[in-house]
């Protein structure tokens, strides 16, 4: 509150008389809290929202004090100040604390009303000595304030406090103007009588009734302005300390499950939980919290729930204690959706018949994706991770220019000009309704068109022959024997069949399993910083359980993050041995072959703390032109990724801010035959883990109905995978 602030100084100018320490160390107090309010007032603590009522009503009484002091002076005047100051302060403090909703109607309107008083100070003519010139250095200031208001209220404290430093400044030196510039410093620094007689001649030329009331009206009209956008955009106002942030958390549960509703997809749901969160300024543990919750009910409501999984509660019971309060607040707000699921469901199916006829049906937009990424909170939240250490935390290895120029350069250019010939938006339904994605993408294969047709989610999707480039082609060829060497050195065995050896490890060479081959290669493209990719494991559909996925990064370079699905808790001692003894989640550099029991005999011991992630960090890692991530098992088992919006990333001489990615999958003939659900669309193939004690490894997978698993939507279809 740097306005508070230098209304504070103002005092501190009215206090002449007084002692030169007393003055210097409110100043230096008023300094200090000014500088703690700049660093920490945004992240909503308590401590600044204190500070900030403090300042905020302290000055304000001060000023209005100020305002009235009669002609004659009042009598123990620095004592009397002191007085107003600091009660009027703790009193304003408590109130800002204590109701953070009455503390933004009341900061707003203070700002309104420091305005009010600086327009009515036009005619003194100081630094500017003409009213117009006065007005033409005023307006700017409060057009910026007004529009950011109406624009971005959730901005406004910050916004106002920015603009009125200046302000602040430009008024210090309008008193000096008014005063003289020697004098007034002269009298502010050696506290003399001709200082003071010189601010006191600082006056409004306005009888002072009329300045107060002035005063009051136009702060109370900014201040309801302020409150009505507030109230219209966020319900209950932004962020001010854990009351509202809790609320925040509130309505992006609500916009959350307005967003399941429709589609019920869990990675579109996580990323509204981040958007709302990051965009609203929640911190990272609550996000958790809320993501857990909600995953957890999402993986509660469905089919498999009925036939008795996955192990409810494990996700949400987090390290946190706030995890359970995160859960009911999930809970509560999700019966209060169900209350009104009949009304919502018919107002779909009106929604959908009307739909049916129209060719261009309307895409679903998420509120939220407006919300702007908050690049501090994800840094804050993000485990920044290289191509040396990414290995120790996550199944992934990263080789940075694993793709020569001489291919990843043409190959870039091809993508380019292929995409804009022929790729398409991702566009697929749920729950009967038409979703785009935010970039455009496609498919190459090896496989023969023939034996080879790619159906998710309801649409069909071409795909061209690897052959179409040879640039592409080689590529494919470079990557199934880099990653087969890779897997074998590693001692990965490929995935053979579900009930096969949990460790997935092998010693003998013989026992190697078949080489991988990414037949199947799904191409992104991301023209700017925008498009994006939201949090999702890759389906399973096609390529079945623990995929070994290799992706090619080229052009720009962007952000990739990953995001455990299950928190510290879900991994304790009851986690199955396979999970606990990956070998690449566990073992200690890329380089060095796992230190780790090769056999297949279960292993009892308690894992070591240091394989076990404390929380669900989110990770983070760039992805630079020709780089190569493979992501091992079980990365799309018990980790999701994305490409998140950003604003600030290295573009690429040839593609300038665009990217494009090949992920290149081994499609498997016997996972490509999905059961057909009751809703005739072709099911999805899910994981699922559940600790019993009979049976400590229950790595499962099932088919699912893909069009949602709540009541309301889709058929519930739900089979195990033999
Ligand atoms: O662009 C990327 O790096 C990720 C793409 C991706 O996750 C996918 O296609 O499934
Ligand atoms: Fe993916």
């Amino acid at each position: 509150d740097p306005a508070g602030f230098g209304v504070g100084l103002e005092t501190v100018l009215i206090l002449h008389g007084t002692e030169n320490w007393q003055t210097i160390l409110l100043g230096s107090v008023l300094v200090l809290i000014g500088l703690f309010l700049v660093v920490f007032g945004g992240n909503g603590s308590y401590l600044a929202l204190y500070a900030n009522g403090f300042m905020s009503v302290s000055s304000l009484a001060s000023l209005l004090t100020w305002n009235v002091e009669p002609a004659s002076g009042y009598t123990q005047r620095a004592a009397l100040y002191m007085a107003v100051y600091f009660i009027s302060g703790f009193v304003g403090g408590l109130v800002f604390g204590f109701l953070p909703f009455l503390g933004h109607l009341f900061a707003c309107a203070y700002y309104g009303l420091i305005l009010g008083i600086e327009l009515l100070c036009l005619s003194s003519g100081g630094l500017f000595t003409s009213i117009l010139g006065r007005q033409l250095f005023l307006v700017p200031f409060t057009i910026t304030a007004l529009l950011v208001s109406v624009y971005h209220p959730k901005h406004v404290l910050g916004a106002m406090a920015g603009l009125s430093c200046p302000f602040v400044v430009a008024l210090g030196i309008d008193l000096w103007a008014q005063t003289g510039l020697v004098e007034g410093v002269a009298g502010f620094m050696t506290l003399s009588e001709s200082g003071a007689e010189a601010s006191a001649r600082y006056v409004f030329d306005q009888p002072k009734q009329f300045i107060v009331a002035c005063s009051l009206v136009f702060g109370v009209v900014a201040g309801g302005l302020q409150y009505r956008v507030a109230v219209t955009r966020f319900g209950k106002g932004p962020q001010l300390g854990l009351e509202a942030g809790n609320a925040a958390v509130d309505d992006a549960i609500a916009h959350v499950f307005d967003v399941m509703g429709e589609t019920l997809d869990i990675s579109q749901v996580a990323n509204a939980v981040d958007a709302a969160l990051s965009g609203l300024g929640g911190d990272a543990a609550v996000a958790r919290v809320v993501e857990a919750a909600l995953d957890d009910l999402i993986r509660r409501s469905p089919g498999p729930a009925q036939a008795g999984l996955p192990n409810v509660g494990a996700s949400a019971d987090g390290p946190s204690a706030d995890a359970g309060t995160g859960l009911d607040r999930a809970v509560r707000l999700s019966s209060k959706n169900t209350g009104d699921a009949e009304e919502r469901s018919a107002k779909r199916i009106r929604a959908n018949e009307s739909a049916i006829d129209t060719t261009h049906r309307q895409p679903v937009v998420n509120p939220l994706a407006k919300l702007k990424w908050n690049n501090a909170a994800d840094r804050e939240k993000a485990k920044l991770l290289t191509h040396e250490n990414i290995a120790d935390h996550v199944p992934c290895e990263l080789f940075l220019n694993w793709l020569p120029p001489t291919v990843a350069d043409p190959l870039l250019l091809f993508l380019t000009k292929d995409a804009k010939e022929s790729w398409t938006t991702n566009k697929y339904y749920i729950n009967e309704r038409l979703v785009y994605g935010s970039h455009k993408s496609t498919m190459y294969t090896s496989l023969p068109a023939s034996q080879f047709s790619y159906s998710f989610m309801g649409s069909e999707t071409k795909s061209k022959e690897y052959t179409c480039s040879s640039h592409l082609h080689e590529t494919s060829s470079r990557i199934n024997e880099f990653v087969t060497r890779r897997l074998r050195e590693n001692r990965v065995r490929l995935h053979t069949s579900v009930s096969s050896d949990p460790l997935r490890t092998f010693s003998n060479k013989d026992d190697a399993g078949p080489d991988w081959d990414g037949n199947l290669c799904i191409g992104n493209e991301y023209l700017d910083g925008k498009q994006i990719t939201g949090f999702h494991s890759d389906h399973l559909g096609y390529i079945g359980p623990r995929p070994v996925i290799a992706s090619i990064s080229l052009g720009a370079t962007r952000t990739f993050r990953i995001r455990r699905i299950a928190t510290a808790n879900s991994l304790n001692s009851e986690t199955p041995v396979w999970q606990r003894l990956d070998p690449l989640t566990s073992k200690k550099s890329a380089t060095d072959p796992p230190n780790l029991p090769t056999n297949s005999t279960p292993c009892n011991e308690k894992p070591s703390s240091q394989f076990l992630p404390s929380t669900a960090t989110t990770y983070s890692v760039k992805l630079p032109h020709g780089s190569l991530l493979i992501m091992y098992p079980p990365m799309q088992e018990l980790y999701k990724h994305e490409v998140p919006p950003e604003s600030n990333f290295p573009g690429h001489p040839l593609s300038s801010l665009a990217r494009y990615n090949l992920t290149f999958r081994m499609h498997r003939p016997e996972f490509s035959n999905p059961p057909l659900c009751k809703c005739g669309v072709r099911t999805d193939l899910k994981p699922v883990f559940k600790q019993t004690a009979e049976d400590p490894q229950s790595e499962r997978y099932y088919w699912a109905c893909v069009k949602g698993r709540g009541r309301e939507m889709g058929c519930g279809h739900f089979e195990w995978l033999r």
